[in-house]
């Protein structure tokens, strides 16, 4: 299998926190077009994991390779010109503007067009009909015009998967899309993350065993900065190893 089979790749990575091991020599690939998720017990390095791949952390060794290509000197902000964009953390909401108005300014800033106010969608009819598509998509039509600070917690879940998927990401990076979400709505989300990983390569860090194991073709599990097992949600949740990682541990 070659590299650029890869959308992702990490090889020999570590993260020292003052002599503390967070990540250390994590060999990892995400293959494009997958939906892969990275689980493990807490502490186990899944969030620093997702921080170095992401850019939002700075490795103490190893490299980071996109598409083949070395990445690990390059900044979020570089890594989202390439399509790799991280939502729940760079896809702010604003609470003051409605929700199409917070679509509206996703798609906007996706296109490269300066956002001021609201009388600019105007000038790019196509921006209001793919604000319209991506109202339809993610059942918010009704919401349209309701204050993003107005929605409950779930519904503004909602709201941000939506507005990182106005990006157009290749590559979407998603950190516990469920937490503090009720069943109804971690039901809603589980099916537009299925639905955004047509066509898109999908990581997502979850504690949720049920929703991984619906979603994820491949899973690594981690355990204490390293990795413990790798493979389809059947081959990993029967291991005994992995069962032991999480022994005691009370997972959602
Ligand atoms: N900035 C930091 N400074 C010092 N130690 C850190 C820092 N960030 C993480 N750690 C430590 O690194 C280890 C891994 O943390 P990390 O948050 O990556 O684990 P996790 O698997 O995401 O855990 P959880 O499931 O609880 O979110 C933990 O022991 C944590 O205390």
């Amino acid at each position: 299998m070659g590299t650029s089979d890869y959308a992702l790749e990490a090889k020999g990575l570590c993260r020292e926190f003052g002599g503390f091991f967070a990540v250390r020599n994590v060999d990892f690939q995400l293959m494009r077009g997958s939906i892969h998720a990275v689980i493990g017990p807490n502490g186990a390095g899944k969030t620093t994991l997702f921080n170095l791949l992401t850019k939002y952390l700075a490795p103490t060794a190893g490299a980071i390779f996109h598409d083949g290509e070395d990445v690990t000197r390059l900044g979020m902000a570089a890594m989202a010109q390439r399509g790799v964009v991280r939502s729940f953390q760079i896809s702010a909401v604003f609470s003051g503007l409605s929700v199409r108005q917070n679509l509206e300014l996703a798609l906007l800033r996706d296109a490269g067009i300066a956002w001021s106010f609201l009388g600019r969608v105007s000038n790019h009819p196509e921006v209001g009909a793919r604000a319209d598509a991506l109202l339809r998509q993610f059942g918010m039509t009704e919401d349209a015009d309701s204050l993003a600070g107005n929605l409950s917690y779930g519904r503004k879940r909602v709201l941000e998967l939506a507005t990182t998927l106005a990006l157009d990401p290749k590559v979407l990076l998603l950190d516990e899309p469920m937490a503090g979400l009720g069943r109804e709505d971690i039901g809603r989300i589980t099916t537009l993350i299925r639905e955004a990983g047509k066509g898109r390569t999908v990581l997502l860090v979850e504690h949720n065993m049920k929703v991984v194991a619906e979603l994820a073709a491949r899973i690594t599990v981690m355990m204490r900065g390293e990795i413990l097992a790798e493979g389809s949600y059947e081959e990993v949740s029967t291991r005994p190893d992995v069962m032991a990682a999480y022994t005691g541990q009370a997972h959602g």
